[in-house]
This record gives structure tokens, C-alpha cells and sequence, in this order.
């Protein structure tokens, strides 16, 4: 768990980048920090994993403030992951890469060499390739492993997906979904909302410094608001849901969909209310018609009755004189 109380943050000691912010992250998390250029987001993960110290209030991981643990202590509980994997990467070989971390912490041997053997069968890694040699999604994908293969039971984002490619951006993406549902914590700041709105549970939206909503991540995403606020779009789906959804006839499963599929199952619904509706019209005009047609049976006979007795009256009459 990791908590901040009041915290407020500065590089040099007197303009205040971060103020009053406070927030906690649970076990099993999945946040997603947005907001825009300068809002705070990175500094918040460097007071996250204790690289940067609060100028006031705490921060706390599993109740100890981070000004008490050693960066050994820290680095067994956080793992961080920055934007640009040639910030981290460092040896000369993937094997190297990844048992940097062990070696860092004093703990080469079998088990951690177990370890890395399974990071590179997982990822199908060539263990003596150059890193940086690699593409850059597959440099992106080493710098996550070397951090995971400690297994850190949460982990920091710094902007995972930027530079990559759909397909590199699924890769990671899928790897970091799977590291979370079997438990790890999952902090990443990201400023591509439909990475947010894919795989974020709930979404913290700051500017200049402070937190200015924090909730399950399409309460946020739908707040208008907080998009102003924030300067941030919503996914492409929830956009076109949030306009659909100012017209008075939008369907509310319509207007509050928030994927693709829910968009598509909404759409459907509604058509087929719309033919049921249609349907129901058209029984309707063919039971008018039906009573229109008998009613007209009825006049009809009663004209024909009231002219066969007005022949027969003329008759009478033409008979009596
Ligand atoms: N190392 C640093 N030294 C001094 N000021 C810094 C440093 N890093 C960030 N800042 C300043 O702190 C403020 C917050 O920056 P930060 O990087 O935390 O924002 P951010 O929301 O992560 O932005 P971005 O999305 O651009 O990464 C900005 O005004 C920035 O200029």
C-alpha cells in the first residue's frame, strides 16, 4: 500500500511543484495517473519509489515513510519502469540485463539465474543479444522483464507505451494486465487515454501540482470537468457516447458505453427496439385497417338496406295512386 499525506514537493527548495497531494494505493491496484504536460504526474512516481523525498507531509509504503528505507528496501518493493527503456538499460547482453537487478541486490545464485531463465523463455528473448541492438518495443519489453524478474510486488509506469507501436503497445500492455491480475500493483502515468480506458481500474487527473479528481477510471473519463481541468480527451468511444448521449432519444445503454463492445451491443439493442417498434406500428395500422374495413361493410350494407327501402317505399307510393 502505498499512501500520501499531504504532500507537497520541490527541486530546488522553493517553487513548489507538488501541493497537498494526497491519495492511497492499494494492494492490487490499477491507476493510471493523466493529466498534462507538467501537472506532476513524474514527480509523484519519483516520491512514489523514494528516488525524490516530500518537502512536506509523507509518503508511505506499507505504513514506512520512504524517508526511512533504504534504496535496497525500496527497490525490493517498487519496481520502476521509465518511459525511455535506454534510461535503464545498461549491460551488454539481455542475460546481463536481467540479472542486473539481482546483482544490484546482492542476490546472484541459482534461484535468481532460475529466475532470469524463465523471463527470457517468457519473452523469447535471444539471452546473448546486444540490448541495444534490439527494436524498441523488445528494449521496452527487456526494461519491464529486468524490473519483474524481482518480482517487486508494485510496479511504476513512467509513460509505458510511448514510442511504440500498436503491436509493442499490446505486448506490454498484455504482459503488465497479467502482472495485475496475478496481484502485482500497477501505477503507470500515461497520457494515451484509450491505453487508460483499456486497462486502468481507476484514473488520478492532476494540473499544476495537485490531484483534481481520483475515482474508477470512466467516472473520471466522463466528468467534464475534469477533462477541462485536466486538458485531457476521453477514449474515442466514450467521446462519441458522451455526445450521442446530449440528444434526448439516445438510448441510455448508448450514452453510457464505454467500450467498443459496449457501444456495439447498445447500437444493437437499440435497433432492434427500434424494429420491435416498428413492428408494433405496422400490427397496429393493419388492425385499424381491419376495423376500417369491417366498419365500411357495416355503412355499406346499411346503404344498400336503406336504399332497397326506399325502392320499396317509391313502389308503394307509385302503387297507391
Ligand atoms: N528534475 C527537475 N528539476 C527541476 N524541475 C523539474 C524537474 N523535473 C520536473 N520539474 C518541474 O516540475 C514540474 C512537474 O513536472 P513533472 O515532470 O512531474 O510533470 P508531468 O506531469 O510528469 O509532465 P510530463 O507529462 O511532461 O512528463 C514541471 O514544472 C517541471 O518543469
Amino acid at each position: 500500500m502505498i499512501e500520501f499525506k499531504n504532500v507537497s514537493a520541490s527541486y530546488d527548495g522553493e517553487l513548489a511543484v507538488l501541493a497537498d497531494v494526497s491519495f492511497t494505493v492499494n494492494d492490487g491496484d490499477f491507476v493510471a495517473f493523466v493529466g498534462t504536460n507538467g501537472a506532476g504526474k513524474s514527480t509523484t512516481m519519483r516520491l512514489a519509489n523514494g528516488l525524490l523525498k516530500p518537502t512536506s507531509g509523507e509518503v508511505l509504503i506499507d505504513g514506512v515513510p520512504t524517508t526511512s528505507l533504504k534504496t535496497s528496501e525500496l527497490a525490493r518493493r517498487i519496481g520502476f519502469l521509465f518511459q525511455n527503456p535506454d534510461r535503464q538499460i545498461c549491460c551488454n547482453t539481455v542475460r546481463e540485463e536481467l540479472m542486473f537487478g539481482f546483482a544490484a541486490l546482492g542476490e546472484e545464485g541459482p534461484e535468481a539465474e532460475a529466475r532470469v531463465d524463465a523471463m527470457i523463455e517468457r519473452f523469447g528473448f535471444d539471452a546473448d543479444a546486444e540490448p541495444y541492438l534490439l527494436n524498441r518495443g523488445t528494449r521496452q519489453l527487456l526494461a519491464l522483464a529486468s524490473i519483474i524478474v524481482l518480482a517487486p510486488p508494485t510496479i511504476i509506469l513512467d509513460e509505458p507505451t510511448t514510442g511504440l507501436d500498436f503491436r509493442e503497445c499490446v505486448k506490454v500492455m498484455d504482459v503488465v494486465r497479467e502482472l495485475n491480475e496475478n496481484g502485482t500493483t500497477v501505477i503507470m502515468v500515461c497520457h494515451d487515454m484509450e491505453v487508460v480506458g483499456d486497462f486502468a481500474r481507476r484514473v488520478i487527473a492532476m494540473t499544476a501540482g495537485r490531484v483534481v479528481a481520483d475515482g474508477p477510471t470512466f467516472e473520471v473519463l466522463r466528468d467534464g470537468r475534469v477533462l477541462k481541468e485536466a486538458h485531457i480527451l476521453p477514449p474515442q468511444v466514450t467521446e462519441v457516447s458522451l455526445i450521442l448521449g446530449r440528444e434526448a432519444a439516445c438510448p441510455a445503454a448508448v450514452a453510457c458505453a464505454n467500450t467498443v463492445a459496449q457501444m456495439v451491443t447498445a447500437v444493437a439493442q437499440a435497433k432492434q427496439m427500434e424494429y420491435a417498434a416498428v413492428a408494433e406500428a405496422a400490427a397496429l395500422v393493419d388492425d385499424v385497417a381491419a376495423a376500417l374495413t369491417a366498419e365500411a361493410a357495416v355503412a355499406r350494407d346499411a346503404i344498400v338496406e336503406a336504399e332497397a327501402a326506399l325502392g320499396d317505399a317509391g313502389a308503394d307510393e307509385e302503387g297507391g295512386r
